[in-house]
């Protein structure tokens, strides 16, 4: 695959990754996973990502950090959620520990597009016939495209998530806004409460908010950063805090203090009809 000028092929430990370097940022994707790790605006030369120092980078496991893509399903998978023993389907879908392709790079005026494909869009535990395609966009900012295709001669429905681990100064300082209504908290059994009007941190928080709003804000100091989402019907909230920080093994036990997960969703589900793409669309500003 000949790639643009500004792409090039590196590697980390077991894994490939795409560096794109142009007028406009610096940024990296792992071909393990199809995830972007790393998205370093020009203009600011501000870290947008986190990823876990602690990350193994061994080709096997998800990469703790960057934009894991969770697809076909978000969380476990409904047959863990009957059978809580039932390992048969990992959490978050089968793409995040595939090799992925590089379809396309393409350098343009605000920037490069970077199109990537998974090896194999089927799996156990989804009985769709889908094609996806995941488009990057690196720029002044960045988007994060995925498109799920209904190839198959019968309609199916999906979950997914652009899960974004984004890079703050200190949790304990960063505020959201933007999300209203409902969430349901699966640190509380998934019980339903209504979004507090100041939305701050001071512990384990995970969260799927019923909502779909288009721009979520985190403050984080004098350095914002801005979720852009289309195509979702949920915005989780994730930081593990610390006691979850220490029993991971991929998580430095502070770890939880220089980031926040802010995941453009669908927890609910989407419905594809034969031949039809639907989008999921994330830009980070
Ligand atoms: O550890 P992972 O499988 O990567 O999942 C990390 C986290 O992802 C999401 O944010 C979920 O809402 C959390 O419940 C989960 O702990």
């Amino acid at each position: 695959m000949l790639l643009s000028s500004s792409c090039s092929i590196i590697t980390r430990d077991n894994i490939q990754l795409l560096r794109i370097d142009n007028a406009f940022a610096i940024a990296e994707i792992s071909l393990f996973g199809g995830q972007l790790l790393s998205f370093i605006p020009r203009q600011d030369q501000r870290e947008r990502i986190w990823l876990s120092q602690a990350a193994s980078l061994d080709g096997k496991q998800a990469i703790r950090g960057g934009v894991p893509v969770c697809w076909p399903w978000f969380g476990d998978h409904a047959i863990k959620r009957q059978q809580p023993n039932n390992n048969d389907f990992p959490a978050h879908g089968y793409v995040r520990t595939q090799q992925w392709q590089i379809i396309n790079t393409v350098d343009n005026a605000s920037g490069s597009q970077v199109t990537l494909k998974p090896q194999s869009s089927l799996g156990a535990g989804f009985a769709g016939k889908a094609e996806l395609t995941l488009i990057v966009d690196v720029g002044k900012h960045c988007s994060l495209q995925l498109l799920t295709t209904n190839t198959g001669d019968e309609s199916f429905t999906y979950r997914c998530a652009l899960h974004t681990y984004f890079a703050v100064n200190n949790v304990n300082d960063c505020a959201v806004s933007g999300l209203s209504g409902k969430y349901l908290d699966k640190t509380r059994g998934m019980q339903e409460f209504s979004t507090p009007q100041s939305y701050r941190f001071s512990e384990e928080t995970d969260r799927v908010h019923l909502s779909q709003p288009a721009l979520v804000k985190i403050e984080n100091g004098n350095e914002p950063i801005e979720v852009h989402s289309t195509g979702h019907d949920s915005i989780v909230v994730w930081n593990p805090w610390q006691a979850k920080s220490i029993a991971m093994k991929d998580m430095q036990d502070e770890g939880y203090l220089s980031m926040l997960c802010v995941e453009t969703a669908i927890t609910q589900g989407q419905v594809v009809a034969v031949g039809e793409t639907h989008v999921l669309q994330q830009i980070i500003v």
